[in-house]
């Protein structure tokens, strides 16, 4: 990058009335001498004369007029060539020979001016690199009476036409034709077509006046020769002619072409404001959006660009005073300094294929390696729509094997028992995985199945996973095999064929005081199913047929851990790591503690209050439990103070953006009622206003999307711990049930944390509620149960899955009416009337507003889900109660169900 100060040409008008300048010896200056008639001086006495001499550093000087044209082209094109912008401008009083420096006089070619002169070099120079190919093209725009104009279109309106500003403050004119040229004929022919539009005018000083500035511009674009990449330099010569400043008592101008004069005089003393605030690096603010030519010339006056001033003068002594401002105006000129730098931009087409030759080689390459690894099936390329159709069947397959398991898996040796779901997870066939593109397409066609799901097909919808979902603080995730896995079968085999996913956090938890629980409760556990696939509760089925005795056998412990390690097969992996740690261990110690507990009737154990008894199974068995509630606390509360702040930012930007767009607006219409309808130039304060509006609704709709997605975590984090809670809840009452004999005082089912004492005793306990009969007579689990989508959205989301077996698990999901008041109960508003709360009530209904909430339903749907699962396949030591069949579940609840 260079700095460099414009360069000034000093070009003369011969004079025809007695000349007042004489160029300096060195051609870098004149001297001008005025003649001044001073009034009240005696007759004959000698005018006196002011002389004046400009100097310029930097000034162009050359022998003839031919060479000073030749020169200026010659610079300017030479630095395009090499990727800079340049700009000719031509300055001056009317008459002084502006265009006469520009296009040329018409009576010979060697009169031509810069503009052929430029055109000329520049072929000729490109025809000189035949390593490049060059593009050139160009445009010519007319600024007449503050509207642009397109000299080479002229069916273009003014309107069509317009000024754009990038935000790095790069200046281009949109709707201007740009003509591509591929020889000097064809520009030139271009150029003077161009020039025959122009508008001219007559008046005192020259009767083909130009009244309108021109800017005729030549786009160069030079890339290498062929595909050898490299760099690609693009640039812009533009080349000026500007109406003359003119004194309207010297051009005796009426009408038409005074009010031309006006538009021409207020732009040149803007341009001149403009050099006067590029010149002093104090000045902060320079008016380049004041006027049309200003701003389009944005560029080329001290911007990216080498720029060339000819100042044009007409060294007639009547002309002086013109002659002494055109030579200030080139001094002031002389003062911008300019900062260059070539604009070279690399070739993406070029790039873009030697990359994909690349890609291609390197695929080649692949190949070769794969074919000598003995690794077939491999693919690099996309997966065509058919491909991915038939990845997607065999995805669906493998997670319907699961669901398939069950048939295989009750005629295994060692169905009936945990092994039966190891046989059933053994029994599938595994997804090869080839490569990561495969990866990730089983990935993909696993996720469209889940939308798949989530959109309808009969099924029913699940909550999105939370987002960023410890593993550790959420043991319970869907474990990767089994019937325990993230996947559930949500129809037969024969049904829907589609498997809906379980939504993480919502599967039962392992507790590990299933043994304990199994083992005291006296056999209150579910039967494994057979034939639904569903082996996974083989294990809690041993366990419980232990345990139905009534009596804690001598292997207790070994028993409740191995229900556990029976029904490993069919667990998650978290399940397997909880019952090997300390939840294990917890769990040992409750089998040890309620076996005998519970032979004994509970007699003999001193039962703590409740207040204690939740503190004590917050630290022992539910402190999985309790961490993962305060865990989704801590989550739901960053989420609503990140959501306060940014609906505090959202309320900020739109509050500040009506009070802009008002004051915008107001500026709109001064602006409009002085300059008239089709006026752009904006002044400076509209046009911060602007940008600060572009920014402001960047930020506005960042923070409002960001809102969103914040609200939406908030609503489902509230979900989880309203879940969490319940569940926390829930099993602590089971778990003092279980260990002391007796459900505890207050609600099991109590509000919030549990921290606070709750009401009285329930009257009805769940001691009293025993596996009834038909419960345990091993009355099979229903598949589950295919809901109807509209479930989803019901008032009351219990659905009562179809029973065939009449099992209480249908009954347990369908008891009329007490899902408000068990929900209560678990809220901890009022105690419970009685008996257990039916895990069918612990589905919360969706308000009326949530119903049209995606989220909300989603969150819903997949409670319900939670719901079918256990009721189901319940599996959960520690939930095993929730899905006995007892009268308290309800029992008698409905007809046709229950016992
Ligand atoms: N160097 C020159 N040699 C011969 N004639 C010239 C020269 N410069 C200007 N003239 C003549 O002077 C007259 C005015 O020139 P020109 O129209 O180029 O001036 P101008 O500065 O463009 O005026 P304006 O833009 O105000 O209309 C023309 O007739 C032109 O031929």
């Amino acid at each position: 990058m260079t700095t460099s100060a414009v360069r000034v040409v000093l070009r003369a008008r011969p004079s025809d009335g007695g000349t007042c300048i004489t160029f300096l010896p060195d051609k870098k200056g004149i001297s001008i001498v005025q003649q001044k008639v001073i009034e009240g001086r005696p007759n004959g006495s000698q005018p006196a004369s002011q002389s004046y001499q400009f100097k310029f550093d930097n000034v162009l000087a050359a022998a003839s007029q031919e060479e000073v044209y030749e020169a200026a082209a010659s610079e300017v094109v030479r630095s395009a060539l090499e990727g800079f912008n340049g700009t000719i401008m031509c300055y001056g009083q009317t008459g002084a020979g502006k265009t006469f420096t520009m296009s040329g006089g018409k009576q010979s070619y060697k009169q031509r001016g810069i503009i052929p002169r430029a055109l000329g070099q520049v072929f000729a120079e490109v025809k000189a690199m035949p390593d490049r190919e060059a593009k050139i093209s160009v445009q010519y725009l007319e600024i007449y009476n503050e509207a642009l104009y397109d000299l080479l279109d002229i069916t273009t309106q003014p309107h069509e036409i317009s000024i754009y500003e990038s935000s790095r403050g790069l200046v281009t004119v949109s709707g201007l034709r740009t003509a591509v040229v591929d020889s000097e004929a064809e520009a030139l022919a271009l150029l003077f077509e161009g020039e025959t539009n122009r508008v001219i005018g007559e008046h005192q000083l020259n009767r083909e006046s130009s009244r309108s500035h021109s800017i005729f511009t030549i786009m160069i674009e030079l890339r290498p020769v062929g595909e050898s990449g490299g760099d690609v330099l693009l640039s812009r010569v533009a080349l000026v002619d500007l109406a003359g400043s003119e004194r309207v008592s010297k051009t005796k101008s009426e009408g038409l072409v005074l009010r031309e004069a006006g538009h021409i005089n207020k732009s040149l003393s803007i341009l001149e404001q403009v050099i006067l605030g590029l010149g002093d690096k104090n000045r902060e603010h320079v008016p380049f959006r004041s006027c049309k030519l200003t701003h389009v010339l944005k560029n080329s006056l001290g911007g990216n660009c080498r720029t060339v001033l000819v100042a044009n003068v007409w060294s007639d002594a009547a002309q002086t005073d013109e002659t002494v401002s055109t030579c200030r105006f080139a001094q002031r000129m002389m003062r911008v300094t300019c900062e260059v730098s070539a604009n070279v931009v690399q070739d993406s087409s070029v790039r873009v294929r030697q990359l994909e030759r690349q890609v291609a080689d390197l695929q080649q390459e692949l190949a070769m390696h794969d074919a000598m690894a003995m690794r077939s099936g491999v693919q690099y390329t996309p997966y065509s729509d058919a491909q991915r159709g038939d990845l997607r069947a065999r995805v669906l397959d493998f997670l319907m094997a699961d669901g398939a398991a069950g048939p295989a898996a009750a005629a295994a040796p060692g169905a009936g028992t945990g092994n039966a779901a190891v046989a059933a997870s053994d029994s599938i066939e595994p997804l090869e995985l080839h490569s990561l593109r495969h990866m990730k397409e089983i990935l993909l066609a696993c996720r469209h199945l889940y939308r798949e799901a989530l959109r309808g097909s009969g099924l029913p919808r699940v909550a999105p996973s939370p987002p960023d979902l410890d593993p550790d603080l959420h043991p319970d995730l869907p474990g990767p095999s089994g019937g325990a896995g993230p996947l559930v079968a949500t129809g037969s085999r024969s049904g829907s064929g589609l498997a809906a996913p379980m939504p993480q956090g919502r599967r039962p938890s392992s507790s590990g005081s299933s043994g304990s629980t199994l083992v005291g409760g006296g056999g209150g556990g579910v039967r494994g199913p057979s034939g639904t696939g569903m082996g996974i509760l083989d294990g809690v089925g041993r366990a419980e047929r232990l345990g139905g005795a009534g009596v804690a056998p001598d292997d207790a412990r070994p028993v409740s851990m191995g229900g556990m390690e029976d029904g490993g097969g069919g667990m998650s992996l978290a399940e397997r790591l909880l019952s090997q740690q300390g939840a294990g261990t917890s769990g040992g110690g409750a089998a040890a503690r309620s076996g005998p507990g519970a032979a004994a009737g509970g007699a003999g154990v001193v039962a703590p209050d409740r207040p204690t008894a939740l503190e004590d199974y917050k630290a022992g068995p539910g402190a999985l439990k309790a961490r993962l509630l305060a865990d989704n606390r801590a989550k739901l509360r960053a989420s609503r103070s990140r959501a306060k702040e940014l609906g505090l930012a959202v309320n900020g930007a739109k509050r500040e953006l009506d009070g802009l767009k008002a004051r915008g607006e107001e500026l709109r219409r001064q602006r409009v009622a002085q300059q008239g309808e089709g006026s752009q130039v904006l002044d400076a304060e509209e046009y911060d206003i602007l940008m600060r509006i572009r920014e402001l609704k960047v930020s506005y709709k960042e923070n409002f999307n960001e809102l969103q997605v914040v609200k939406s975590e908030v609503d489902y984090t509230q979900g989880l711990v309203d879940q969490c809670n319940k569940e926390l809840l829930l099993e602590f009452a089971e778990w003092y049930e279980n260990t002391y004999g007796r459900p505890p005082d207050g609600d099991g089912g109590g509000g919030d944390d549990g921290d606070s004492p709750r009401g009285p005793p329930a009257a009805a306990t769940a001691a009293t509620a025993r596996p009834t009969a038909a419960a345990t007579a091993g009355a099979r689990y229903p598949p589950p149960p295919q809901q109807p989508m509209a479930a989803a959205g019901a008032r009351t989301p219990a659905v009562a899955p179809p029973s065939p077996s009449g099992s209480a698990v249908s009954a347990a999901s369908s008891r009329g009416g007490g899902a408000a008041s068990a929900a209560s109960s678990a809220s901890g508003s009022k105690p419970r009337s009685g008996g257990k709360v039916p895990l069918s009530s612990l589905v919360c209904q969706p308000s009326g507003e949530e119903l049209a909430s995606p989220q909300a339903m989603a969150y819903y749907s997949a409670q319900q889900m939670l719901l079918q699962k256990t009721t189901g396949v319940a599996h959960r030591p520690g939930s095993v109660k929730k899905t006995r069949p007892t009268a308290a579940f309800g029992g008698g609840a409905r007809p046709g169900v229950g016992t």
